[in-house]
This record gives structure tokens, sequence and C-alpha cells, in this order.
């Protein structure tokens, strides 16, 4: 019977995220296998308003004292619906539907044929069809009026086919591109064959949620990827050059780490280093499948934090760092709101008693199985939030740790140039904080670390910056505090980008001579501690909408930094380096860069 106590406690509890995430939580194990747990949960769900007018009609909850109002419509489903019929043994609670059959059956035939079916088969398509156009449309719509589109985005893995070859393909033989994430939702037909490019993003689009993409040859050929196009960011502000060496500190699954091998192609190398074993199998597999090989070396149940002089990739020039966060901002698409579950009352006097009930007393509460008055279920909630809340800021201070522990052993790489670091989070305890304590930082000063001024970075057309406010511990004026600000990118959940998201860029001084910011040896780099936090890896699940992008980035200053990185990254000796003359194109682009620098730093103590 615990199948059906089980389904009665997650519907009983409030819903934080969505029912495929409670049920299939591998931190809070059910009895039940999950599959069949989540399958009773969903149908009832569906089929909840015919149930609770045959339950009411046929008045059980006033004869069974051990059922309660969810376990009626639970158990009810399973015996009028489910093929082989209530699925356990006989028991106290499937006798108390058993004694009813004949009744619940009769009231079942009548609701049906109030509906206008002439059979079940008729009434379970109709209801299957009306829930699906519910679930597949895409389109929420918040309390004070805001409409967001959820598309599914695409980006074309050009290390195996390009944008054109994607749409040529058979895949999307029916599709037509549309100028606007409305019109791909509100065009009035039935199939929607729509895609829209996103604007000056490239090789990333989106379609409608509704098709199944992943059944698809080019999913299946690994051509094309399922990544948010907020998770694309990373790599496209870290803009590393075709040919350059780049480590990815927290790879896993590999969405960023394949994007980033779509970048620098076949004459590149990526470490795509991840502490996880298991999660670094799924990105070895997401590697291969997407051709990239070749270009990643993955460095498997490596703490990132570990990797020093000596190894290398500790020679790398640009560093990717998305490392686990809240996950704040993922869009959890609430598959079933629970909450909208409608009970039947055991008040209901529709239906006509039978003669058992008749010998009841007519008072008689049914007996509850499950809690509870609705005060005691207000006492826990308000506990559980209470204690949510306070387990949520130390959980953030633990990863905002993590965090800053991560970029600074990224800013002691010896030749590392820029350094991006992402968050899927809305906290600004792991966005803007964290960048205030690295710069704030002994490494960040002595090595010349900065963030990267909006007029330089590849997003510089995007419209929401970081949180100036947020910024506040930052020891600098408030016009440095402005522009490190600006610096940062920040997506919301409503932006249609792929639900909340966090991205700067990380610069490192470069003098006119072209050489790296600080006096690296002299400087005592001590390995970072690795956090031993159990931070919680969300990414991967983001769902995103679009957005009008227009017009990116300064390329002649990547172009600069890049030739000084890869000059720097030859150095056989890492820690004496050699003083290199520029090339003189060179060196006037380097110049440009540490008066852009230069005035950037004004007010930073
Ligand atoms: C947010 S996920 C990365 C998602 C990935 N960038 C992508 O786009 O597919 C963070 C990953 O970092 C890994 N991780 C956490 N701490 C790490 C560390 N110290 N060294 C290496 N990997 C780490 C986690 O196991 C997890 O797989």
């Amino acid at each position: 019977m615990s199948l059906y106590l089980e389904a009665a406690t997650i519907l009983e509890s409030p819903q934080t995220t969505s029912l495929k995430a409670i049920i299939y939580n591998p931190s809070k194990p059910f009895k039940s296998p999950q599959p069949k747990l989540y399958a009773l949960i969903v149908e009832t769900l569906k089929f909840q308003d015919i149930l609770k007018e045959v339950v009411e009609n046929a008045g059980i909850l006033k004869l069974e004292r051990k059922l309660t109002p969810l376990l009626s419509i639970l158990l009810t489903h399973d015996f009028l619906l489910a093929k082989s019929g209530i699925a356990t043994s006989s028991g106290p609670l499937k006798d108390a539907i058993l004694r009813h059959k004949a009744r619940l059956n009769a009231e079942f035939k009548r609701a049906r044929l109030k509906r206008g079916h002439a059979d079940v088969k008729s009434l379970v398509d109709a209801v299957n069809a009306e829930h699906s156009r519910e679930s597949e449309d895409g389109v929420t719509t918040s309390a004070t009026g805001l409409t967001t589109f959820n598309p599914r985005w695409i980006r074309v893995n050009t290390l195996k086919t390009t944008m054109e070859g994607s749409l040529s393909s058979l895949t999307f033989s029916e599709f037509q591109e549309v100028g606007g994430m409305s019109d791909m939702f509100f065009f009035d037909v039935v199939r929607k064959y729509y895609y829209q490019k996103a604007k000056l993003l490239s090789n990333i689009l989106a379609i409608h949620p509704s098709h199944d993409i992943t059944s698809s040859e080019l999913y299946k050929s690994g051509k094309i990827v399922l990544q948010s196009a907020s998770s694309c960011l990373p790599a496209i502000m870290l803009d590393p050059p075709k040919g350059s060496t780049v480590v990815d500190g927290c790879a896993a699954p590999g969405n960023k780490t394949t994007h980033l091998a779509a970048l620098i192609g076949d004459g590149g190398r990526i470490f795509a280093v991840e502490r996880d074993k298991r999660r670094a199998d799924i990105l070895e597999k997401m590697v291969t499948k997407a051709g990239a090989e070749k270009i990643v070396t993955i460095l498997k149940a490596t703490d990132f934090t570990t990797i020093t002089d000596g190894h290398p990739a500790w020679q790398a020039g640009y560093l990717l760092l998305d490392p686990s966060c809240s996950g704040s901002g993922i869009l959890q698409r609430i598959d079933w709101d629970i909450s909208k579950l409608n009970l039947p009352s055991s008040d209901a006097t529709s239906g006509q008693p039978s003669r058992s009930s008749r010998k009841r007393k007519r008072d008689e509460a049914p007996q509850k199985v499950f809690a509870s008055t609705s005060e005691e279920l207000d006492g826990q909630q308000v506990s559980e939030e209470t204690k949510d809340e306070n387990t949520s800021k130390e959980r953030l201070q633990s990863l905002s740790d993590f965090q800053v522990a991560i970029i600074l052993h990224a800013f002691s790489f010896p030749n590392a140039m820029r350094v991006t670091y992402s968050t899927c989070s809305i906290h600004a305890e792991e966005n803007e904080h964290v960048v205030a304590r690295v710069l704030n930082s002994e490494i960040a000063k002595e090595r010349g670390w900065g963030v990267q001024s909006r007029e330089d970075n590849p997003l510089s057309t995007w419209h929401r910056r970081g949180l100036v406010k947020e910024l506040s511990s930052l020891n600098v004026g408030s016009e440095e505090q402005q522009r490190v600000a600006e610096g940062c990118v920040r997506v919301n959940r409503t932006d249609s980008l792929g639900g909340g998201f966090f991205v700067v860029c990380f610069i490192r001084q470069i003098d006119n001579e072209g050489r790296l910011g600080g006096d690296i040896g002299n400087l005592d780099v001590a390995p970072t501690q690795s956090n031993e936090s159990r931070s919680q890896d969300l990414e991967g699940s983001a769902e995103t909408e679009g957005q009008e992008w227009n017009g990116f980035s300064d390329e002649e200053t990547h172009e600069a930094v890049s030739a000084a990185v890869n000059a720097a990254g030859d150095d056989p000796l890492p820690g004496k380096r050699r003083k290199r003359k520029p090339p003189k194109d060179q060196q006037a682009r380097t110049e440009k860069i540490n008066r852009r620098f230069q005035k950037s730093k004004k007010g930073w103590s």
C-alpha cells in the first residue's frame, strides 16, 4: 500500500519544485518504484475533476473511516482507470474501495456520459489531448501579467555541421523562420514549426518547445546540442582565440566544454577538469558525441584547485569557471502544479447514499490516515520555511566561499589572461559579492586582475548588467564600482535566454612590453583550499527564452590579449618569465588595452 501512501504524502507537501524533481530526488528515496509513483500522481491529477465527482456522488468518504479525500481519488483512479486495477494485495484501503465497486462504476459511467463520451477510451483520449495542449504551450504569464516564452534552445555544433547545414537537414525541413519569439508562440497554427535565430549569438537558435527534437538525427549524431542561450554566454564572453589553450575548471556535463571546443577549433586544446567521477563519465560521453575528443583532455576525478605548477594545464591562457551554485536561476518547469488538486468533499450529498451508509452515524468524521488539521499543516509550513531561509543563507555563504576559492586559484595560473566566472544563480551572494571579494584579494591586486569593461566584452549590447549596490564591499570609488557592475552580465529568469544567469570576465593587466601583470617570480601563491561544501549541481535543466542582441565586441582587444597569452603560453619556464618584445602592431593594441585598463583602475586601492 506504500504506493498510495507515498503518493498522498507528496501531494500533501508544499511544492517547491517540479514533481519529477521531487520523485527522482536521490537524497529522499521512496519505497515505491519512481515511474509508478509519478504515473499515479500525474494520471490522478489529470482525471481529478471526474474522480472528485465520482467519489462525492458515491458518498464513500462518509462510509469509509480509513479513506482520506486524497487516498480516495488515488485509489479510485487505479480502480477505474488503471489496466491492472489497484496495485496492491488486499488490505483495509483496497477493501474500502472494493466494497463500493458497483456504486463507483455506476457513478463513473454517469460522469462519463454527462461529458458526452460513449466509452472510456473516448474520455481518456479527450483528457490526454486537453493536457498535452496545456503542457506544451511554453508560455507563462505571471501574476503581474508579464508574459514569458519558454522555447527550446539549440546550439549548432560547428565541429560537426553549420547553421545552414542544420536548417537544410530533414529535421528542420518543415520549419520556417520567424522574426520574434511572440510569433513563434502566437501564430495561429496547430503544429508550430517555427524557429528563431538568436540575433548576434552565433549558431544558436530557438524552437517551439512542443517539438521532440531529441529523436532527430541532428541531435542523436551530436550536430546540435540542447543548451540554453544563457548557458552559452560564458564561452562567448571568454572568447578564446582559435588554437588557444583553455581550462574548463568545473566542466561536467560538458555544455560549455564542447562549446569552447567549437570556438577554438582543432588546433586548440582544452583541459576539462571535473571533480566528480560519475559526472566526468557523462562529460566524456558528451565530448565524444560532440566530436571534440581530439581537442579536449578530460581530467577525471580531479579537483581544479589541485592543478598547480608542473601540470600542462597550468600553462593555459584562458579559464572558464562555472562552479557549482545554488541553481536559483534555473527555470523549473512546474510540470504538475499539485496545489491545484481539487479534492472531493465528504460533505457532498449529490449522490444517493448506499444502504450501508444509512446504518452509520451521519456526523462520523472519516479517520485521517495523514496529518492534519489545516492549522497543524500551516504550523509545519511556517517552521519549514524559516528553517529553509536559514539553511539557504548558510548554504549561500558556503557556496560563495567555494566559488571565491575557485576563482582565486584561477588567478594564480601564471599565464592566465582571461577568466570567466558564471553561475545560474540570481543571488548577489554568488554573483556580485563574489566579484567584489576576489577583486579585493591580494592576488588580484598583485597580478593586475580586474573586470573587463563593458565596451570590451563580447556581450556589451546585452542590457542587463551587474547590480552596483551589491558591489559596495569593493574597495573602490563609485565610478569604478559602476564600471565593474557594467562589466558583469546578468540574465533574469524572465529575460527569455534560459533562466537567471550571471557571467563576468576577469582580465589581467599587461605591461607595455606585453608582459602579464604581477611579479610572478616573487609572488607566494599557495594553492587554495578546496571547499568541501556539498554544493548542489543543478546545471543542465534550464529552459530559456530568446532575446534581441544588437552587436558585439571590439575584436581587436581580444586579438591583442590572445597574442600576449599565446606567447606566454609557450614559455617553458613558468615563474621565470622571459621578457618578450611584442610585434609592432600588437604593441599598439597592447598599449590601447593598457590605457583602458589603467583608466579603469583609477580608484582601486
Ligand atoms: C555547474 S556544474 C558545471 C556545468 C558545466 N560547466 C556545463 O556547462 O555543462 C559544476 C561542476 O563543477 C564540478 N566541481 C565542483 N567543484 C569542483 C572542483 N573543485 N574541481 C573540479 N570540478 C568541480 C561539479 O562536480 C559539477 O560537475
